[in-house]
C-alpha cells in the first residue's frame, strides 16, 4: 500500500474540520429541528396524533446526537436496519481499529472529518427512519426549493442563453463550439458555490448574471484542464463510428441553481454530439443539506418545465424527453452516502466501479467529491492529484469544483504557499475553484 498522509480532523483546533465541527455542524443540526418543529401541523394534517408523537420522536433522536457531538462522546453504531448499515457499522469498527489502545474510542473531533461528518448525516437519516409515519420526510427539502427559486432571474438567463445557442449550434466552427463548451463548464464550476453546507444551510442562491462574470471569474481558476476534455470529448465526437456512443457520467453535487448548471451543461453535451448520453448519479438519502437526490432531480426538471418563462420550460420539457429516452440516465448507489475514499470504491463496491469503467469521461461536481476522491488527506500543495487519487483511476476524470475545505493538490511548486500568505482563507471560501484532470493525454 502506497503511503498516504493523515486525514484531515477536527483534534487541529483552529483548522476548518474543527470549525465545522463546532460550529457549523450543530447549527445545521439546530435548522434540521426546527423545521421539523415548523411542519408539526402538517405531520398532524396528514397522519393525525402519530405523525405529531413522530415528530417528537425524530427531535428527540437528533437532540442526542446534537448533545453527543458538542460534548465529544464516542461515535455509536447505527441500529435501525436500512441498506447500509451493515456497512456503515464495520466502519466504525475499522476506525476504532485504527486507534491505539490508550486512544480509546473514536470520537467526533478525535476522528477524521470526512468519516465524522459523513457519520452526522447518515444519523439524521437514521432519526428520520426511526420514526415512521414520517419516515419519509427530508429535512433539507425546503432550502434547496428556496435555493432554486431564489435563483430564478439566474436560470432564465441560463436557459435563454443554452436555447440561443442551440437554434444556432450546427453554423458554429470547431472553435466557437469550444468556447460555449468552456462557458457552460465555468458556469456549472460556479454553480457550486451555492451548497448549503458551507452556509450551514443558510440561504445561498445565485443572484448576481454569472454569464456576464465569467471573465471577471477567470483569474481565481487555480488549475484550468477545461483544454483536455474538449480534446477529448471532440476526439470522441470525431472518432465515433454511427452507432456507437460517448457516455459522459456526472457525478452530480448540490440542488437547487448548481443542479441547473449541470443540466444546462448536459443538454449542450447532447445538442453538440460531444456526448450521445449522459448518466448522472446523485444521492440515495438527504446529504450533505443541498445535495441532489433522485426527489430533486425530478423535481426540478418539473419545475423547469412549468417555468414562467418561453425558454425556461422549452428547457423542462427538452429535460424530460432526454430521461424517457435514455439519453439521460439517473442512477443511485448507496456507496455515494458511505464515508469511504473513493480509492476504496473497487472493494466496497465494485459493481459501481464497474459501471465507472464504461465512461469516456466522468464529472465529478463539488468539493465533497474532491474531498473523497484525494482522502480528504493533508496533502502538500504540490503533489500530482494522479498520486493523491492513491489507485482511483476507473476512467479519464475531472473535478469541477470550488475549494471549500483545507485540501488542493497539484499546484505549481509554491503556489499554495504564497495564497496562504496572503489570502488564509483561500481554500475555504468557495472564492477559488479548479478543474483537475486525470486520465491519458
Ligand atoms: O456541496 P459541496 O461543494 O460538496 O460542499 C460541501 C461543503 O460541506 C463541507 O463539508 C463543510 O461542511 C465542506 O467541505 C464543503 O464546503
Ligand atoms: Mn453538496
Amino acid at each position: 500500500m502506497a503511503v498516504v498522509p493523515a486525514s484531515l480532523s477536527g483534534q487541529d483546533v483552529g483548522s476548518f474540520a474543527y470549525l465545522t465541527i463546532k460550529d457549523r455542524i450543530p447549527q445545521i443540526l439546530t435548522k434540521v429541528i426546527d423545521t421539523l418543529h415548523r411542519h408539526k401541523s402538517e405531520f398532524f394534517e396528514k397522519h393525525g396524533e402519530e405523525g405529531v408523537e413522530a415528530e417528537k420522536k425524530a427531535i428527540s433522536l437528533l437532540s442526542k446526537l446534537r448533545n453527543e457531538l458538542q460534548t465529544d462522546k464516542p461515535i455509536i453504531p447505527l441500529v435501525e436496519k436500512f441498506v447500509d448499515t451493515d456497512i456503515w457499522n464495520q466502519y466504525l469498527e475499522y476506525q476504532q481499529s485504527l486507534l491505539n489502545e490508550s486512544d480509546g474510542k473514536s470520537r467526533w473531533f478525535y476522528s477524521p472529518w470526512l468519516f465524522v461528518e459523513c457519520y452526522m448525516y447518515r444519523r439524521i437519516h437514521e432519526a428520520i427512519i426511526q420514526s415512521p409515519p414520517i419516515d419519509y420526510f427530508d429535512v433539507f427539502k425546503e432550502s434547496k426549493e428556496q435555493n432554486f427559486y431564489e435563483s430564478q432571474e439566474s436560470v432564465i438567463a441560463l436557459c435563454t442563453h443554452l436555447q440561443q445557442l442551440i437554434k444556432t449550434i450546427e453554423d458554429l466552427d470547431e472553435n466557437q463550439l469550444k468556447d460555449e463548451f468552456f462557458k457552460l463548464l465555468q458556469i456549472s464550476l460556479w454553480g457550486n458555490k451555492c451548497d448549503l453546507s458551507l452556509s450551514g444551510g443558510e440561504s445561498s442562491s445565485q443572484k448576481t448574471d454569472v454569464l456576464n462574470s465569467l471573465e471577471d471569474l477567470k483569474p481565481f481558476i487555480l488549475l484550468n484542464d477545461m483544454e483536455h476534455l474538449w480534446s477529448l470529448l471532440s476526439n470522441c465526437k470525431k472518432t465515433r463510428e454511427k452507432a456507437s456512443v460517448t457516455r459522459v457520467y456526472i457525478v452530480l453535487d448540490n440542488s437547487g441553481f448548481e443542479l441547473v448548471t449541470d443540466l444546462v451543461l448536459a443538454n449542450f453535451l447532447l445538442s453538440s454530439e460531444l456526448a450521445t448520453e449522459v448518466h448522472f448519479y446523485g444521492k440515495t438519502i438527504p446529504w450533505f443539506v443541498s445535495d441532489t437526490t433522485i426527489h430533486d432531480f425530478n423535481w426540478l426538471i418539473e419545475q423547469v418545465k412549468h417555468g414562467n418563462h418561453k425558454w425556461v420550460s422549452k428547457c423542462g420539457a427538452d429535460w424530460e424527453e432526454y430521461v424517457e429516452m435514455g439519453k439521460w440516465v439517473y442512477h443511485d448507489h448507496i456507496f455515494w452516502t458511505l464515508p469511504h475514499e473513493y480509492c476504496a470504491m473497487p472493494q466496497v463496491a465494485p459493481d459501481l466501479y464497474a459501471e465507472l469503467q464504461k465512461a469516456h469521461l466522468i464529472l465529478f461536481k463539488g468539493d465533497l467529491n474532491y474531498r473523497k476522491l484525494t482522502g480528504d488527506r493533508k496533502w502538500e500543495f504540490s503533489v500530482p492529484f494522479h498520486q493523491a487519487l492513491n489507485g482511483f483511476h476507473p476512467a479519464p476524470l475531472c473535478t469541477i469544483r470550488t475549494l471549500k475545505a483545507e485540501i488542493q493538490v497539484g499546484l505549481k511548486p509554491g503556489q499554495g504557499e504564497q495564497l496562504m500568505a496572503s489570502e488564509p482563507c483561500w481554500w475555504t471560501s468557495g472564492k477559488y475553484g479548479v478543474f483537475q484532470y486525470d486520465g491519458p493525454l
